[in-house]
């Protein structure tokens, strides 16, 4: 049977990156992505937002929703320091099986559990199942109506500390109306938008970094 997109993509890492090298995996796959097949992960223009923003924030722990194929997962993983609680959260259980690979490809699957299942499930458990109190960084790249839902989830949890970092991708395309509403109204939270484009095109879009406030 015809294989999937992200199969094709996990070839070319296999084919065109070097074993244990992120940066060659990050490379091979937005080869793949301007030359081949356009998919969506965040790529390299609103990567290299999301790279300076982990940077300064230097993260303890970290969550990411929407692993997708790993891109963004290895993006971050790669600057983390040793030690750092990361996990990334993935839906369908096919892109799971390539982000795992394409995360080992890239030598990094020792920083990350990747976590199969519904975000609206797992975040009530989190604390129980990974012994973590409070996230200093959250990516946000999954289903766009679940960005609001999910970052109530957080609040009702306790997941957030003064001074967490949530980064969302794709407020403006396909977009998130009702999450940047909220957190760019709500007295909890000081937002700044970051304006790019879509991953791979010349469409607009960008990321809303929003600092929880306690
Ligand atoms: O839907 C997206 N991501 C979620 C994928 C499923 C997540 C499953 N999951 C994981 C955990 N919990 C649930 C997405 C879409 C686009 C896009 C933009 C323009 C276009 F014409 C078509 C598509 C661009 C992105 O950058 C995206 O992130
Ligand atoms: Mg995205």
């Amino acid at each position: 049977t015809r294989s999937t997109r992200p199969q094709r993509m996990l070839k070319a890492v296999q084919k065109n990156a070097i074993r244990g090298n992120p940066e060659s995996v990050i490379s091979a796959i937005d080869y793949f992505c301007k030359h081949s097949e356009w998919a969506m992960n965040v790529g390299d223009e609103k990567g290299c937002i999301l790279d300076s923003v982990v940077t300064e924030v230097d993260p303890s722990t970290v969550l990411e929703l929407g692993t997708y194929c790993g891109y963004s997962t290895v993006r971050i993983a790669r600057l983390l320091s040793p030690g750092t609680k990361f996990i990334t959260v993935e839906f369908n259980p096919a892109s799971a099986e390539v982000a795992r690979k394409i995360i080992a490809y890239a030598g990094l699957q020792d920083k990350v559990t990747l976590v199969e299942g519904a975000s609206g499930d797992l975040i009530p458990q989190i604390k129980k199942l990974y012994g973590i109190t409070t996230f200093d960084f959250i990516f946000l790249d999954h289903w766009k109506d679940r960005y609001l839902p999910d970052i109530k989830l957080f609040e009702e949890y306790g997941l957030l500390r003064k001074g967490s970092v949530l980064l969302a991708d794709n407020v403006i395309c396909p977009g998130t109306p009702e999450y940047l509403e909220y957190v760019r109204n709500s007295p909890r939270y000081e937002s700044r938008y970051y304006p790019s484009h879509l991953e791979y095109t010349k469409v607009e879009d960008g990321l809303e970094k929003s600092l929880f406030l306690g």
